[in-house]
């Protein structure tokens, strides 16, 4: 486990986009099952597909869709092999495969979708065809499974989603929607894409505009925040960091436990309480100094500011994301702030760097 830590934090740390995501193996499934209300009915648990399930994301939700509806009955699935074995069945799956895909549905008669696969906003700058082929025709196999086998689907959207002529402060759900990236566009295709669905053919279609995701389990998979994750590994492996981001960007971000509630209250919301498909998630805002500062709380950390490309994409998002509808519909809300997240991201990373002392 610490030789392939190292490893990861080595891919974390450099310039150029890591092109996969691999989990930092933590045994404990996240317990959010007190705060989270479930629709539904006792004995009876949904079948649920994650596709891109090792990534970020996945690899966390699908510990705790197993803990809470049975290894069984959550299906996991990607294009890699897991590094660890699975607690459950994994499937190998292209999104881009509509056969494979309607195959697994059918096979384990699925009810749920919860569709995690896609190129993000960095690494989609240095492959933009392959991101449009990802992003677009995988989210376009999933919807026409969806209605061809009535399942609920859930596909995140993101800050990328909004781009220069956005509001950048509180933004709102409904507002300017011109991203510069392909990451933005395709996005923006599957919310649209998503709405369309639902009103023309009755999916039951789920999405929730993430801000960027801190975790001390998993590394993200070549995202324009992942920074916010990379700066920890150094902290306290090296106690240096050249961030690729300006010291003042600032970025709306969340806790990954924040995450991982929100998704699974809109994974579970009854329909009656959706007044709209697609909703914000916002916790909190930083920038790299702000964040440097809480880090230095704890540990000693230099900072080296060396903007990259990722730069223009940050600057091109919201400073700050308006979720008020998401906490008025469906009582959404954030438990971690900046302080907080810090203090646990590393208590939790310190397992993996046991050589490093508290100041
Ligand atoms: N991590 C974050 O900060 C945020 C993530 N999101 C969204 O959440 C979702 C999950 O994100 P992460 O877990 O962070 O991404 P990730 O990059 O860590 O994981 C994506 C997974 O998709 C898989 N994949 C790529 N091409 C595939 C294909 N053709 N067929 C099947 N699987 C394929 C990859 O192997 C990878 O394991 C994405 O839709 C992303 O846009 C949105 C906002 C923030
Ligand atoms: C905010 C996101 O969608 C993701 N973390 C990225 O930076 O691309």
């Amino acid at each position: 486990m610490l030789r392939s830590l190292a490893s990861l934090a080595r891919t974390a740390s450099s310039a150029t986009v890591p092109t996969c995501v691999r989990s930092l193996h933590s045994p404990a499934a996240v317990s959010l099952s007190s705060v989270v209300p479930t629709s539904t009915a006792p004995g009876k648990s949904p079948r649920i597909l994650i596709t891109g399930s090792l990534g970020q994301l996945g690899s966390e939700l699908a510990k705790m869709l197993r803990a809470k509806y049975g290894k069984e009955n959550v299906v996991t699935s990607d294009i890699r092999k897991p590094d660890v074995p699975e607690d459950g069945p994994f499937k190998y799956i292209d999104v881009l495969n509509y056969q494979q895909m309607e195959a697994l549905i059918v096979d384990h008669r699925i009810d749920w979708v919860v569709h995690f696969s896609a190129l993000l906003s960095a690494i989609g700058e240095q492959q933009p065809a392959k991101a449009l082929q990802v992003n677009i025709q995988g989210f376009q196999n999933i919807v026409d499974l969806a209605k061809v086998h009535k399942l609920r689907v859930f596909c995140p959207s993101t800050i990328g989603a909004f781009g220069p002529t956005t509001p950048a402060d509180n933004t709102p759900d409904l507002t300017i929607m011109r991203p510069t990236t392909i990451y933005g566009i395709t996005k923006v295709h599957m919310e649209l894409m998503g709405e369309y669905y639902h009103n023309r053919y009755g999916v039951d279609f789920r999405s929730l505009r993430y801000p960027g995701v801190i975790s001390a389990e998993s590394l993200p998979g070549g995202g324009t925040t992942d920074y916010a994750v990379d700066i920890f590994h150094h902290a306290l492996k090296t106690g240096e960091y050249t961030c690729f981001l300006s010291e003042k960007t600032r970025l709306p971000m969340m806790y990954m436990h924040d995450c991982l509630k929100g998704t699974m209250m809109m994974l579970e919301a009854p329909n009656e309480q959706l007044k709209q498909r697609v909703y914000n998630l916002a916790a909190f805002s930083f920038t790299p100094e702000e964040i440097a500062e809480q880090i230095r709380k704890h540990v000693p950390l230099k900072v080296a500011y060396r903007p990259d490309f990722r730069q223009a994409i940050a600057d091109s998002w919201p400073r700050s994301l308006d979720d008020t509808n998401a906490r008025q519909d469906w009582q959404w809300s954030h438990d971690y702030d900046l302080k907080t997240m810090v203090g646990e991201m590393l208590t939790k990373l310190r397992r993996h760097y046991p050589a490093v002392g508290k100041q």
